[in-house]
């Protein structure tokens, strides 16, 4: 029986024959997935995956050799001291933003998600985006386009639960999906190998930008199988697009929408910018320290609405139990799905007030200074344990860059229409386990000719 105090922190539910965990306490993840990591440090099988060519992502992968080869790849390359070198990168691309915002403010999502994209094909292959319809995002958005239509939790859960489905033909009605599969696999297989070649192809002319993929081949070990750690590299750089770029689009999204509705918060973050940087530059990573209430925002922002409510972007991955467990007199059977549940986490009123408003205050002392003590790339948004976000760092460092950025050039305001009259715009989320914003209309003032004429000048 569970006390009534952990009966709210930790539930259990059995769905289709499958048992689930639902952690809604930071308390209870950590207890769980940190201090007993390898009881918890395992994914459960979700057939729509391997349907679609999605195996190889480390973040299906099960608890094991090749999923601890690949978190050794993640390590060299992501870990938080890497994370400086790749800050001119974020910075040119946060320049870039903010020209296409000046030139055709209405497409901000798409602006957004090209940052995002060019960030993570820049970190992971040291590949400049063009312009507009690269060749090679194209194929990674289509991946992710369609793994977002097809790849439902209810459907994995018809799967697993009667996996004959699996092998109704195409043609059969209401199986339209299988059709789906065959073509994410082809579009899988280009991405796994169209990027991987070109930095092959750079690295044998002597001429490949530092990367992701570049620095793992140089360093691969002679002494073992060179197949399995080449494939390995693949996967994980393949990997780092389908894990960073619908996460990190969406917080960048949500945040505009932020502004939106909290301009006095948007105008105090103005102000501190404005007092730091002056007239004469834009923000750069050196003024982090010194605007604590723009990291306030970021934290408010991952807690208020997070991208990931139960733990992973797209279809909530849990982790899964290697093996039972008791927690407090409380029995979790093996194979059961642990899911974090990061959106209760954020309206535990223990710690949190006004749980709905954006406030940022709440991270502040009354002197302006941060209470929390503890890395933003710590929050549970990453997930915990074994399997935290490897891309937790360098996501942070370029969502940090677009936000400063957007702020210290920007205004953002309400869209007005033909009549000057403001258009209305509410806080609205997709549904679903990935959540972003409804789109809604906004506008991006300049906020300083000076400011505006560096912007141009720098990209
Ligand atoms: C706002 C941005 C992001 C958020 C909120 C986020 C969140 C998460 C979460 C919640 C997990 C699951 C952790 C768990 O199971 O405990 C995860 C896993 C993962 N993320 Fe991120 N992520 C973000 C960006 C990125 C980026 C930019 C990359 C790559 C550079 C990345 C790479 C990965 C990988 C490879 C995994 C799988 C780890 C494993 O299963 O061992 N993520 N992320």
């Amino acid at each position: 029986m569970l006390s009534s105090n952990l009966a709210g922190d930790l539930l259990y539910v059995r769905l289709l024959g499958q048992d689930f965990v639902v952690l809604n306490s930071e308390k209870v993840a950590r207890a769980l997935l940190d201090q007993r990591s390898t009881l918890y440090s395992d994914r459960p099988v979700i057939p729509t995956h391997t349907l679609f060519g999605m195996d190889f992502s480390t973040v299906m992968l099960p608890y094991g050799d090749e999923w601890r080869l690949h978190r050794k790849l993640f390590h060299q390359a992501l870990r938080s001291e890497s994370e400086a070198r790749h800050r001119e990168v974020y910075l040119t691309r946060a320049r870039t933003l903010l020209t296409n915002l000046l030139d055709a403010p209405a497409d901000f999502e798409v602006h957004i998600k090209s940052f995002v994209a060019s960030n993570v094909v820049a970190l992971a292959y040291g590949y400049e985006m063009a312009a507009r319809d690269d060749p090679m995002v194209r194929i990674v958005i289509s991946l992710v386009n369609l793994l977002a239509k097809a790849l439902s939790p209810e459907r994995a859960a018809v799967l697993s639960a009667f996996p004959i489905l699996e092998k109704l033909p195409a043609w059969f009605p209401g199986a339209g999906f299988k059709r789906d599969a065959a073509y994410g696999k082809e579009l899988a297989t280009q991405m796994l190998n169209v990027p991987f070649n070109w930095v092959k192809d750079n690295m044998a002319a002597g001429n490949a930008p530092p990367s992701m993929v570049a620095d793992c081949l140089a360093q691969i070990d002679e002494k073992d199988d060179y197949d399995k750690q080449e494939y390995a590299i693949k996967a994980t750089a393949a990997t780092v697009f389908i894990a960073g770029f619908e996460t990190a689009s969406s917080t960048l999204h949500t945040f505009i929408l932020a502004m939106l509705l909290y301009p006095e918060v948007q105008a105090k973050a103005q102000a501190e910018i404005d007092s730091i940087i002056g007239s004469g530059r834009l923000p750069h990573f050196d003024d982090r320290q010194s605007l604590p209430y723009v990291d306030a925002i970021l934290r408010e922002l991952i807690r208020w609405n997070p991208v990931v409510p139960l733990g992973k972007y797209r279809n909530g991955i849990p982790h899964a139990t290697s093996g039972e467990d008791v927690y407090e007199g409380y029995y979790i059977p093996k194979g059961s799905m642990v899911i974090i549940n990061v959106w209760a986490m954020g309206r535990d009123e223990d710690r949190f007030t006004d749980v709905e408003e954006f406030k940022p205050e709440r991270f502040l002392n009354s002197d302006g200074t941060p209470i929390e003590r503890s890395a933003l790339s710590d929050n549970p948004i990453f997930g915990l344990g074994r399997r935290i976000c490897p891309g937790r760092f360098a996501s942070e460092a370029f969502i940090w860059t677009a936000i400063v950025s957007i702020l210290a050039a920007f205004c953002i305001t309400k869209a007005k229409d033909a009549e000057g009259k403001e258009i209305d715009v509410k806080r609205q989320f997709t549904t679903g386990v990935s959540v972003r914003p409804v789109d809604f209309p906004c506008w991006f003032i300049s906020r300083s000719n000076e400011r505006e004429k560096m912007i141009r000048e720098s990209v």
